[in-house]
């Protein structure tokens, strides 16, 4: 990198809000760039390694929250009100830590309250906070599922995800068009088959 081309990525990086990318980050993508075959100071790749530390920054939010939090903030069950709440197909990425490859899919987080309810949004929160870490499906699903458990003590929980995984099409088996299905269920959802059958048509929409 030249010195204007330092002095333009410096002044671009104080104007941000974001903590500069560390420069031993910079360093490791700047290697894979060359082990790829290219040549990581060609113009088109001089700022590639900053940005792609700032998107791992991104890709990764989840390991600076603790996603419990966004259901510390409950309201009283409304009265009459004796059901399942369902929050359907929550698109998510996450990245599988095999391959570091993207996981895109949805959540369909549902649970019948005890007694208290949470605002909506904060199941889709509590979806991206262990989604933007590195995972396989099955522990995202269980990770969600005992989290809502956790915190809402409900008299149920049932999460569903179906997603792609960027390492079965992009590389290796090179397969498109699947969706791997994970579920996970606690309380009556697991332990009663009429209360199964009722939150898995909701979430499937039968
Ligand atoms: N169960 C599970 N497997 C996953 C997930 N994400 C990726 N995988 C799989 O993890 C496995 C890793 O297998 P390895 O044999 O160690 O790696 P690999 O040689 O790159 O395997 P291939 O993908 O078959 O080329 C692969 O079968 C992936 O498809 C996930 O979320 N859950
Ligand atoms: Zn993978």
């Amino acid at each position: 990198m030249n010195v204007m081309q330092g002095h333009v990525l410096a002044e671009r990086e104080c104007e941000s809000d974001e903590a500069p990318v560390p420069a031993e980050v910079q360093d490791a993508i700047r290697t894979l760039l060359r082990w790829a075959g290219d040549d990581p100071h060609r113009e088109g790749l001089v700022d590639t390694p900053s940005r792609v530390g700032r998107a791992w920054r991104e890709y990764c939010a989840g390991y600076e929250e603790d996603p419990t939090v966004h259901l510390h903030r409950t309201f009283e069950e409304v009265a009459g009100y004796d059901e399942v709440v369902l929050l359907r197909d929550i698109p998510f990425q996450s990245h599988c830590e095999h391959h570091l490859a993207p996981i895109v899919g949805t959540a369909s987080v549902a649970y019948l309250p005890t007694d208290r309810v949470v605002g909506i949004s904060k199941l889709a929160r509590v979806v991206h906070g262990y989604a933007r870490r590195l995972q396989i499906q099955e522990r995202l699903t269980a990770e969600i599922a005992s989290c809502i458990w956790d915190g809402l003590n409900p008299q149920g929980v049932a999460v569903v995800i179906k997603a792609t995984h960027g390492c079965m099409t992009g590389r290796g088996v090179r397969t498109h068009g699947v969706d791997m299905v994970t579920s996970k269920m606690l309380g009556c959802f697991r332990d009663n088959p009429s209360s199964r059958r009722e939150v898995l048509s909701l979430i499937n929409n039968d």
